[in-house]
């Protein structure tokens, strides 16, 4: 092995996918790769497709900005996550930790600093997650997606590198995707998502026009996990819990609209296949002014245009997807002058000049 990393991040997708983008580069490079998550969490579930990497979990409580008495016990679960993290990387000796955030990625990094183990951190979203504000202090370097945030947070240690993209959006096949869901070219492809846990609200009024849209679209529904009605399928209707990593690119390379939540990860893939987007950012919960200031940012840009969920009706749901259609050739030629590529390769080589710095690679090499 030429050197050890361990990633964290999790708790929903958005907090894996640019680690499981990094991981098969890692272990090409006969890196020793390990992951520290939660013993529930989604990360677990999508780390297990790669067997080489060594997967430890650790105790986890959220991070809620409100007042609630599991505060209380999880001040317990994240002391002792902290505990665990310092023993794991104690005993793995990591040359570098590298988090993509999420509630669980706090304990690592405390327990890497601990071990004095050099953490960089990647914040995918435009304004810093909680977790990554409570790491930064500990990490030497932050690479992030968006340049606003590079600029405002932490300049001397922020790197702008663009979103860690999976090289399978570049070889991305709409008729591989057409075929996966049993569609033909007959009509226009609309896809529906909405983020990696699925949303109730949208599901309920794609339930309510899905006569209607199948009028113009053959429609494609991710749902979320038990959110999918087998009673509503049809040769015009595909509904998914969850799609494999490996197959959302396809199915986003055959669609024509697509209607999504603004979480950071969906819209670049989406911006970077030239995707006219409907986004209705996620409303409750810590992460709304997150989504939303995406969604505002995209929809100034010209990539997309935003519906509010509070503002929803089915009538304006209908009538912003027939306008994002109408005007698809505007969206794409706007995006065109986006550039964003080579993330993940930027990312790589600040890993490797952080792991370098540190002198630990030729350390563990002695070893
Ligand atoms: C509710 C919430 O907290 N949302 C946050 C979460 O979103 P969320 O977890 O939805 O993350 P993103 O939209 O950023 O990314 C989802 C990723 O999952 C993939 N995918 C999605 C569906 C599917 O069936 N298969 C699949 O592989 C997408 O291609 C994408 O790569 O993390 C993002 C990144 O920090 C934030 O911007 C969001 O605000």
């Amino acid at each position: 092995m030429s050197a050890t990393i361990v990633f964290t991040g999790g708790g929903t997708a958005g907090h894996v996918s640019g680690n499981l983008v990094l991981i098969p580069k890692f272990l090409e490079e006969n890196w020793d790769v390990h992951y520290i998550g939660s013993e529930q969490g989604i990360e677990r579930k999508l780390v297990s497709d790669h067997k080489e990497v060594t997967y430890h979990t650790i105790s986890t409580g959220k991070l809620r900005r409100y007042f609630a008495w599991k505060n209380v016990t999880d001040v317990f679960r994240v002391m002792k996550g902290i505990f665990q993290s310092y023993q794991l990387i104690r005993n793995i000796k990591p040359n570098v930790i590298f988090s993509k955030g999420g509630f669980v990625s706090v304990p690592v990094v405390l327990g890497a600093k601990l071990n004095k183990v050099p953490i960089i951190i990647h914040e995918p979203d435009l304004n810093l997650g909680l977790a990554n504000r409570i790491s930064l202090p500990f990490a030497r370097r932050m690479s992030t997606t968006f340049l606003e945030t590079s600029q405002k947070n932490a300049p001397s240690k922020a790197i702008y590198v663009g979103p860690i993209l999976k090289d399978g959006f570049t070889l991305a096949d709409k008729q591989r995707g057409l075929a996966f869901c049993g569609f033909t070219y007959a009509k226009p492809v609309l896809l529906i998502m909405g983020g990696s846990l699925g949303a109730q609200g949208i599901n309920q009024v794609v339930k309510n026009v899905l006569h209607e849209l199948v009028n113009t679209f053959q429609v494609v529904h991710i749902c979320g996990e038990g959110k999918v009605d087998p009673s509503l399928s049809t040769l015009e209707y595909k509904s998914y819990e969850f799609v494999k990593s490996s197959e959302m690119p396809d199915l986003l390379a055959m669609a024509d609209v697509v209607v999504s939540r603004a979480g950071s990860n969906s819209i670049m893939e989406l911006l970077t296949l030239l995707k006219p987007m409907l986004l209705i950012p996620h409303t409750n919960g810590g992460s709304r002014s997150g989504q939303l200031a995406h969604a505002q940012l995209f929809q100034q840009a010209g990539y997309a245009e935003m519906l509010l969920q509070e503002e929803m009706s089915d009538q304006s749901f209908i009538n912003a997807i027939m306008k994002l259609y109408e005007n698809r050739f505007t969206y794409r030629d706007t995006m065109k002058q986006h550039e964003n590529g080579g993330g993940a390769n930027k990312v790589m080589n600040l890993i490797k000049e952080v792991s370098h710095q540190d002198g630990r690679v030729q350390e563990s090499r002695q070893v």
